[in-house]
C-alpha cells in the first residue's frame, strides 16, 4: 500500500483512498457523537450552512469549535460532548480543520474520518479493502501538525498488517502544540480534559466514512468484519 501525507491544501487530485485525519478535535468529537447515540454528523461547509440546516431541520444538533455561538448547541470539546445523549439525533458539525479536510476529498469514493479513539477500526477497514493507495488528509497546522502526522502514520503502520507499538505515535500527539494549546487553555470552547480523552487509543471499535448524500457530506459509523492481524 502506498501512502501519502497531504496538508488540506496539498491535495489536488482526487484520491481513490482518503483518510482524513483530526484527533484534536473533530474526529474524536465525532467519534464521541456516535458513541452517545447520534444517526449521523452531517459536515457542514461553513458556520451559516450549519446554521442553515438547523434552520431547515430544527432538532438536527449543531457543533462548532471555539466560543460557545448563538444557533450552536454544542461545542468541539469530547469532554463537554460525552454526557449527552444524541440518541438518533443528527449532528452537524463545523471545525476549522477537520470538516474542511473531508469536505476537500468528498469526491474521493472512499472516505474515511480518522483519530486515535478509532484507529484500529480504520486500519481494519483498508486492510479489508487492500486499496493499491491511500491520502491521509493531515488536516492540522497546514499538514504539519504532529497529532495527525502521527496518527496517520500509526493507522497506516497498522493498515499495512505491521505489529506496531503505539507508544511513541501517542507521546508524539502528547506532546504537540495542539495539546499544549488545549492543556493550556489557550484555545476556547475545550476541557481540560480533552487532550486525554483525544489519546484514548481504539477507544471505540467502529470506523467513520463520509459520503455524499444528495447536497450533503454525512458521516456514519461503519464496522470493518476482520479482526486486527498483528
Ligand atoms: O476545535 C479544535 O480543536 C480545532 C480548532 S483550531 O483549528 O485549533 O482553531 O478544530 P479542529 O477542526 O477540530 O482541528
Ligand atoms: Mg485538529
Amino acid at each position: 500500500m502506498r501512502t501519502y501525507f497531504p496538508g488540506i491544501a496539498e491535495v489536488t487530485d482526487v484520491p481513490d483512498v482518503a483518510v482524513v485525519v483530526d484527533v484534536m478535535r473533530a474526529y474524536t468529537v465525532a467519534a464521541w457523537a456516535f458513541a452517545r447515540g447520534a444517526e449521523r454528523v452531517v459536515l457542514a461547509e461553513s458556520l451559516e450552512d450549519a446554521l442553515a440546516q438547523k434552520a431547515r431541520h430544527p432538532d438536527w444538533v449543531t457543533l462548532k469549535d471555539g466560543p460557545p455561538a448563538p444557533g450552536f448547541d454544542l461545542i468541539n470539546s469530547p469532554a463537554l460532548l460525552r454526557n449527552t445523549d444524541l440518541s438518533g439525533r443528527t449532528v452537524v458539525q463545523k471545525t476549522t480543520a477537520g470538516t474542511v479536510g473531508a469536505l476537500a476529498v468528498k469526491d474521493a469514493p472512499l472516505v474515511l474520518c480518522a483519530s486515535f479513539v478509532v484507529a484500529e477500526a480504520t486500519a481494519g477497514l483498508l486492510r479489508e479493502r487492500a486499496p493499491r493507495e491511500v491520502t491521509f488528509v493531515v488536516t492540522g497546522g497546514s499538514g504539519r501538525a504532529e497529532e495527525d502526522l502521527a496518527c496517520a502514520e500509526y493507522i497506516a503502520g497498522r493498515a499495512g498488517g505491521d505489529a506496531v507499538n503505539a507508544g511513541p505515535y501517542l507521546r508524539r500527539a502528547a506532546a504537540s502544540r495542539s495539546a499544549a494549546e488545549l492543556t493550556q487553555g489557550v484555545r476556547e470552547g475545550s476541557s481540560p480534559e480533552d487532550v486525554a480523552l483525544c489519546l484514548e487509543l481504539d477507544r471505540f471499535p467502529f470506523a467513520m466514512a463520509a459520503t455524499v448524500e444528495g447536497s450533503l457530506m454525512v458521516l456514519r459509523q461503519v464496522t470493518p468484519t476482520d479482526s486486527p492481524s498483528a
